[in-house]
């Protein structure tokens, strides 16, 4: 079996959650802060600790066949590599923000500016698709403090919360794109056995996280009511009960309408619903 090489961040917003998705999906690896690589103990799999920018052109180059990134840092890297998977952690929105007593309302206000930001290639597509000919300032971080300095008009950063924005002065302007971590291969390494396998893995507890077990007691009389709202992986599960006229239901619900469900539920005549948190889905 080939050893497969995967790259994620070192330190940072992604590590915590990259970590955690390849340990769910049953990998033993050790996690020492000082090392920067970890092998695998019972998958053929090593994984290089990096700094995220560097982890596009890794893995475009082949010196790691997998990575986890932000897509802000692939696109702004140019790289040539394969999306795989969404991993659904490290949502955020790169936004144009200007200061709150700025007058700017139209994006062809920002001509002859100077915008800040640690993403010129992106910001440069993005201003030259809106016909704005802007000074694209270009600095590694602490970006929200360039209007206040004087450097800038503008800044183009990472907005999540909104609070850096908030506590510097600014107000979003507009969306320039939306990223969230992706699973990211070398051209071609998506055919790999390896790799088939670890991505089922990922999309298991994927799936398991979009979704949790609920059981629930109900009268028969009533069943068929709760059982139209139960889809289940395919069909839900029924179990008699010692009170012959009540049955227990077994079944999965989406995260998404988790609570709208549940109050359809108890209407329906649902009793001492249970819910439970998933490891894992096998499709
Ligand atoms: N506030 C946020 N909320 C959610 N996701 C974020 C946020 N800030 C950044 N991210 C995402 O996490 C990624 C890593 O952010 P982080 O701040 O750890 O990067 P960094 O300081 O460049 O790290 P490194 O030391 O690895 O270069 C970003 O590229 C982005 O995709
Ligand atoms: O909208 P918010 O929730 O406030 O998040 C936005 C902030 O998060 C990121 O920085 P981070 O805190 O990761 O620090 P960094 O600049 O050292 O990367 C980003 O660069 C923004 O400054
Ligand atoms: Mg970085």
């Amino acid at each position: 079996m080939k050893t497969l090489k995967i790259a994620i961040q070192k330190s940072g917003r992604l590590n915590e959650k990259s970590v955690e998705i390849l340990k769910n999906c049953g990998l033993s690896f050790e996690n020492y802060k000082s090392s920067l690589i970890s092998t695998v103990t019972n998958f053929p799999l090593e994984i290089l600790f990096l700094r995220d920018d560097d982890i596009p052109e890794y893995v475009q180059d082949g010196i790691a066949d997998l990575g986890i990134v932000g897509e802000n840092v692939i696109v702004e890297a140019g790289a040539e590599v394969n999306y795989l998977q969404k991993l659904g952690f490290g949502r955020c929105t790169l936004k144009i923000a200007i200061p709150n007593e700025s007058q700017i309302t139209e994006i062809a206000q920002l001509s002859g500016k100077a915008i800040a930001t640690s993403y010129p290639v992106i910001l440069e597509k993005y201003l030259k698709e809106n016909h704005v000919n802007a000074e694209v300032r270009t600095i590694s971080g602490s970006v929200e403090i360039g209007p206040g300095l004087g450097l800038s008009d503008a800044i183009c950063d990472i907005v999540s919360t909104g609070g850096t924005l908030k506590s510097n002065g600014l107000k979003p302007f507009s969306e320039v794109m939306k990223s969230e971590a992706v699973l990211i291969g070398k051209e071609g390494s998506d055919l790999l056995p390896e790799v088939q396998e670890l991505l089922q893995r990922i999309r298991s507890v994927l799936r398991a996280k979009e979704t949790k077990y609920v059981v629930l007691n109900v009268a028969k009389s009533n069943l068929k009511k709760v059982v139209d709202l139960l889809p289940g992986v395919k069909s839900p599960t029924v179990v008699p009960l010692f009170d012959e006229d009540w049955v227990a239901v077994h079944s999965v619900i989406a995260e998404h309408d988790f609570w709208e469900k549940i109050n359809r539920l108890k209407a329906a005549g649902a009793q001492g619903i249970v819910v439970m948190p998933i490891e894992k889905i096998i499709a």
